[in-house]
């Protein structure tokens, strides 16, 4: 059996003597599609951070490929994980061209220019999500949806193990959603994205890890996961799970969820 890529053990986090994550276990096989979903401030973000190296966990360890996360320099830990957050940072006039360039550099020493073979890779990357027309634009003045394109194209450059996505469809339209989660699950990396809409993360992840209030309640397949229960427990909805119709044609069950509107979950069940 394949050793895990990301295992997560006993990892709590507080700040100013506030607990935000509390205990949380799970591991990560490679190659592995995995959603993180939770309630508004649950912790995904939190979580996601102490996995990216932005936040040090006050207890528990992060291992990824067997280390310890805070034992490997922030450069070689940049060569293997690549991030794409929901808010993206102003990128200072730098041209989308630049920003996904950017993907490079864990890989490039110090004053080393760009090779011929780079800028192939980057303009694949770009064509890749379909942003070559926009080559030369600046950063800044793409569309939220543009932006996080170009952040997956820099990831595709950076070509790391690990791909870790904190909302990354939240400036999508519905159908770039479903495109950008179909390219992330072609590029074959491990990946772990946090999701608000469950019904695509029932049908884009082989796992999902679900959190409440800074514990992690759930965890396996979608089909194990997303139930009417949970959505009820976790979420506060009332809502129907059925099988999506495609179901059979992907040959697994991919589970569809009806909401029901005027409900309280728990109390007033259709
Ligand atoms: N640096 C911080 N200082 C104080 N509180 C924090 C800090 N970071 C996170 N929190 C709190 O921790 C909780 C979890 O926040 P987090 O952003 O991780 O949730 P989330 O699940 O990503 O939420 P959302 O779905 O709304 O983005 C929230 O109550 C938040 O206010």
């Amino acid at each position: 059996m394949d050793p895990p890529l990301l295992e997560v053990t006993n990892l709590s986090w507080s700040v100013v003597n506030t607990a935000i994550l509390h205990d949380i276990n799970f591991a990560i096989k490679p190659g592995q599609f995995i959603g993180l979903l939770g309630p508004n401030g649950a912790g995904k973000s939190s979580l996601l951070r102490c996995l990216y190296r932005y936040t040090k966990p006050g207890c528990g360890e992060v291992i990824f490929a067997g280390k310890n996360i805070w034992q490997l320099s922030a450069d070689e830990y940049a060569k293997q994980v690549a991030v794409v957050l929901q808010e993206t940072p102003s990128q200072f006039n730098l041209s989308l061209y630049d920003v996904v360039s950017l993907g490079l550099t864990p890989h490039k020493s110090l004053f080393s220019s760009t090779t011929k073979k780079d800028q192939q890779i980057i303009f694949q990357a770009i064509e890749q999500v379909g942003l070559s027309h926009h080559l030369q634009q600046s950063f800044d003045s793409l569309s939220g949806g543009e932006k996080q394109r170009a952040l997956i194209a820099r990831s595709i450059v950076q070509s790391p193990q690990l791909l870790i996505m904190d909302e990354p469809t939240s400036h999508l339209d519905i159908k770039y959603q479903i495109q950008l989660m179909e390219l992330a699950k072609s590029l074959n990396v491990t990946v772990l994205a946090s999701f608000h809409d469950l019904n695509l993360a029932a049908s884009m992840c082989d796992g999902l890890l679900v959190l409440k209030q800074g514990r992690l309640v759930a965890s396996g397949s979608p089909e194990q996961v997303i139930t009417e229960k949970m959505l009820s427990e976790v979420f506060g909805v009332c809502a129907e799970v059925s099988p999506h119709p495609q179901s059979q044609q992907l040959h697994k069950v991919v589970p569809r969820i009806t909401y029901f509107y005027g409900y309280e979950a728990g109390v007033n069940h259709v």
